[in-house]
């Protein structure tokens, strides 16, 4: 593994009004790695996709990128660098086919040249590249916002609780995906509710309580902290 990080967050924080939701966010993500972002329900995890991915900007702190500051490109200059994600619930257009919205993502992301037949391999999605989005299962829909994410060559992947609503037969086919894209070189930061599933694909996990980072390490580990503990079950 290399050693210069690929992303590199440096005291992040985030506010909304007067309540601050992210606050002192540090950490890195090597090429080719899977780390883990838990916590319970309101503690910042979407927020900190939202602000590496440059959907929110954030209000302190530095997001670096292959060594360099982006937190105040705009979403589509990120994507061009290589920053993509996937979000909680799917919005594909749903009128138009797979293959369209695949072939959509691939221009927003200047990434024409990318394998659209590769992407719908990749998904297990090549059965249905001619049918309409709106007509996919749940699972296939999360697959389908995971093609429109690798259609633009990303580098570094955000996957938003991917795992919700599926079952064990669909949470392993992700699981899979997953740990190939990231065998290919390619970072992923998977926000997950779902510790079992976040256990077959990581070793390490990042664990928020308000806003805060309580632990980084073995997911195994963090059970047993008791910070981790306390909020968790409310102190
Ligand atoms: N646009 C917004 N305006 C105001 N408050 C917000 C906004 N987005 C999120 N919040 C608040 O920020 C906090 C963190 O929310 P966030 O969605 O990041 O948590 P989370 O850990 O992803 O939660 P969950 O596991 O339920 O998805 C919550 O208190 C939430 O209500």
């Amino acid at each position: 593994m290399s050693s210069e990080p690929l992303l590199q967050l440096d005291g992040l924080c985030k506010r909304f009004g007067g309540l601050t939701v992210l606050d002192d966010l540090n950490f890195t993500v090597q090429p080719g790695e899977i780390v883990g972002l838990v916590g319970p329900n309101g503690s910042g995890k979407t927020t900190a996709i939202n602000l590496i991915s440059g959907l929110l900007r954030a209000d302190c702190g530095h997001i670096l990128f292959d060594g360099k500051p982006v937190e105040r490109l705009p979403m589509f200059r990120r994507v061009h660098l290589g920053i993509n994600r996937s979000f909680q619930v799917p919005k594909p257009f749903r009128e138009m086919t797979v293959r369209e919205n695949i072939e959509i993502a691939a221009h927003y992301g200047g990434a024409d040249a990318v394998d659209i037949n590769q992407v719908l391999a990749d998904i297990d999605l090549r059965e249905q590249a001619g049918n309409a989005a709106g007509e996919l299962t749940v699972n296939q829909q999360k697959l389908l916002d995971l093609g429109r994410a690798l259609a633009t060559a990303p580098r570094l992947l955000l996957i938003d609780e991917i795992g919700a609503g599926l079952n064990p037969a669909e949470l392993n086919g992700i699981a899979e995906l997953l740990k190939k894209l990231a065998a290919r070189g390619i970072a992923l930061i998977v926000v997950e509710h779902l510790l079992d599933f976040l256990n077959r694909i990581t070793s390490r996990v990042i664990v928020l309580g308000f806003g805060r980072m309580l632990f980084e390490g073995p997911l195994q580990a963090a059970a047993d902290d008791p910070d981790v503990v306390a909020a968790f079950i409310g102190g």
